[in-house]
């Protein structure tokens, strides 16, 4: 087990999830996203656990799948948005390749209006996410080796981007 070959961390709506798919069909890799680690752990969607067990909970069941899958999955590993609030998490993501993926509000609001429901910004979504943002942003550049921009990129280039800032070979 050498780890993950890529680590993709950033702000619900990002692409961590789309991206993630394609690094890993790029890199003939399998895929982890720990949002469905915790749900499978939970045996319950995210919204589920939020409203009936709270945050806190879910931050546990958070920490828990990201060290899992640290140190038992060698293909691409995509975190949930939250995961870098945790001490311990960035604690083990140091000196991993880890790629920030960044995204403009405007971007990011109209990204997350699309599809799963979000907990976080079930209500005032774009003042939401501004705060969360304010608050993570030096998280998230703390634990990057690479920050790519998504705007303007489709979630191919911003794949291809992330290959060529981490000098990965795809298979
Ligand atoms: N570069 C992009 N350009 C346009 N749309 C995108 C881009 N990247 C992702 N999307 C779209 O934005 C939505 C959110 O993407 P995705 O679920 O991958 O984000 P995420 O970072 O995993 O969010 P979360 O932290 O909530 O899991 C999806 O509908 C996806 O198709
Ligand atoms: O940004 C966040 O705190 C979250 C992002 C999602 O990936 C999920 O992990 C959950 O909805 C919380
Ligand atoms: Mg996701």
């Amino acid at each position: 087990m050498t780890g993950p070959a890529v680590v993709l961390v950033g702000p619900p709506g990002a692409g961590k999830t789309t991206v993630g798919a394609l690094l890993a069909e790029r890199l003939g890799l399998s895929l982890r996203d720990t949002d469905a680690d915790v749900e499978r752990m939970a045996g319950k969607p995210i919204p589920e656990i939020f409203f009936q067990d709270g945050e806190r909970r879910f931050r546990q069941l958070e920490a828990e799948a990201v060290r899992s899958a640290l140190g038992g999955h060698d293909g691409v590993l995509s975190l949930g948005g939250g995961a870098v609030l945790d001490d311990g998490t960035r604690a083990l993501l140091s000196g991993l390749p880890v790629a920030f993926l960044d995204v403009a509000l405007s971007d990011a609001v109209k990204r997350v209006g699309l599809d799963a429901p979000r907990p976080l910004l079930a209500v005032n979504p774009r003042q939401q996410w501004r705060t969360l943002m304010e608050a993570r942003r030096p998280l998230y550049l703390q634990v990057a080796r690479a920050v790519v921009g998504t705007q303007d990129r489709t979630p191919a280039e911003v794949a291809a981007a992330v290959l060529d800032a981490l000098e990965l070979r795809t298979a």
